[in-house]
């Protein structure tokens, strides 16, 4: 467990610098809904969480495979059929993942909670008006008007309240039947009979004869009906983070009942800072998102402050390097937290350091650069003699035309017939599915 003496003060984080937090007009309307949030049920609870803190050790040690998957940033509007399919898609990768790992997949959602967003720029500006940058449905609303972008505190009781809705949506689909092998083995399949994904026939004729080799053995697909999916979320707004947090009627610990996993963003990772700080205080898995600017020296601190006691599974690291840095920078990185000794679990953002600007002014990334990362990833991994434990992919189960190429090729003509992102371009659903294959083989040559 966390032992961190921070931990004896919860509210030390509101001493320490804060980037990225909304301003409210209304302090009084923030304080009720603080209130009014601290009264109210967990989202998830403190078994769920500890379960996950120890299928993210396994990963850290080479026994399991995380895939981490969702939005860039969720919606209050996303329909029950834009949610489904998100969870189709990542259940259709997990599969192929686990054929080609030959291990267990983690399943993550970034999901049930990706309601805040860090920005670069503070304002936006078009036709010469200039507003508040859209921060997330959690803070303000996406329309480019004056009233929907002043942070609103209502908006943090709606999220919790979308978060509980998409919770329980998660919960059905993973356990009444929808996520069972032979369904999604048979949506694979028709993805493969694309002659786009030509290239994959061979190796999805290998699962189909491990399915009827499972199948021959006498295996209980019956008992391959229930999934486990996690949800995630970047902990931004602290004073939503803050407000979620319960000590477990079981165990007396303190969690932060937002989501299972939390992580901390490339723009407030500071290790002095409050992020960090808030973090140190609860006992859910935690990850950080570390970009090609992070020094070995910030990952020791990193480590020091998120878990002194080196629990494994504690602490993930998510490497958002770009394609053509991470063969450099992750090497001697890695190496800070051998040195540090205390277990680390390594998983692959090939999306944030590979975000470019179209022709046309959309924000984009190259299918080729999100594979090519993941192959640095392993490259580097293998060369130190480390694991690379996971996936974590910006993705919709929807069909929209927001990264460059892939099977189905898409180019800058391309971009505007379907770019429906709120900030960030997202795999669509046969893109992701093209990634679990190239990244399955990848790990089955490891
Ligand atoms: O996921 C997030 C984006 O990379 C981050 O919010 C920054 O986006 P921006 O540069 O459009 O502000
Ligand atoms: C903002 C994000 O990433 P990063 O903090 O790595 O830039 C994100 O994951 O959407
Ligand atoms: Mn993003």
């Amino acid at each position: 467990m966390v032992d961190n003496k921070r931990a004896e003060y919860p509210s030390f984080w509101r001493e320490l610098p804060a980037a990225q937090q909304p301003i409210y007009p209304d302090t009084d309307a923030l304080k009720a809904v603080l209130t009014d949030l601290r009264s109210r049920p967990p989202l998830v609870f403190g078994g769920e969480v500890d379960s996950l803190r120890k299928c993210m050790a396994e990963a850290g040690r080479g026994r399991s495979f995380v895939l981490m998957g969702g939005d860039c940033a969720e919606s209050f509007y996303d329909s029950v059929e834009s949610i489904r399919r998100k969870v189709q898609t990542i259940l259709q990768m997990a599969a192929v993942l686990t054929y080609g790992a030959s291990m267990p997949v983690v399943k993550i959602g970034r999901i049930a909670g990706q309601y805040a967003k860090p920005r670069s720029i503070d304002v936006e500006t078009r036709d010469g008006v200039s507003l508040p940058v859209y921060r997330g449905d959690s803070i303000n609303g996406y329309d480019f008007t004056s009233e929907a972008r002043t942070p609103d505190p209502s908006r943090m009781l709606e999220a919790y309240l979308r978060a509980g809705t998409t919770l329980n949506i998660i919960r059905a689909f993973t356990t009444g039947g929808y996520a069972d092998l032979r369904r999604v083995h048979s949506w694979n399949q028709g993805f493969t009979s694309n002659p786009a994904y030509m290239r994959f026939e061979d190796f999805a004729d290998e699962i189909d004869r491990a399915m009827r080799f499972m199948e021959a053995a006498g295996v209980d697909f019956d008992t391959l009906r229930q999934v486990h999916l996690y949800a995630s979320h970047e902990a931004l707004q602290l004073e939503y983070e803050d407000s979620m947090v319960r000590n477990d009627f079981l165990s007396g610990q303190r969690y932060c009942a937002s989501g299972h996993l939390l992580w901390i963003g490339e723009r407030t990772r500071s290790p002095e800072h409050a992020h960090v700080s808030f973090l140190s205080s609860v006992v859910n898995p935690v990850a950080v998102k570390i970009g090609p600017a992070t020094s070995p020296l910030e990952v020791s601190s990193l480590i020091e402050r998120l878990n002194p006691a080196g629990d494994p599974g504690r602490l993930t690291f998510i490497t958002r390097m770009g394609s053509n840095r991470i063969r450099d920078v992750l090497p001697r990185l890695i190496e800070a937290a051998s040195v540090d000794g205390r277990p680390v679990t390594w998983i692959a953002d090939p999306m944030h350091g590979n975000t470019i600007v179209s022709r046309g002014n959309y924000k984009t990334r190259r299918f080729d650069a999100i594979i090519d990362e993941v192959r640095g990833f392993f490259e580097v991994h293998k060369a130190l003699g480390t694991i690379p434990g996971g996936i974590h992919i910006e993705l919709t189960g929807n069909d929209v035309t927001e990264v460059l190429g892939g099977g189905a090729q898409i180019g800058e003509a391309n971009l505007s017939e379907r770019y429906e992102t709120l900030v960030d371009p997202r795999l669509n659903h046969e893109q992701s599915l093209e990634m679990a294959f190239e990244v399955a083989e990848m790990l089955r040559n490891e």
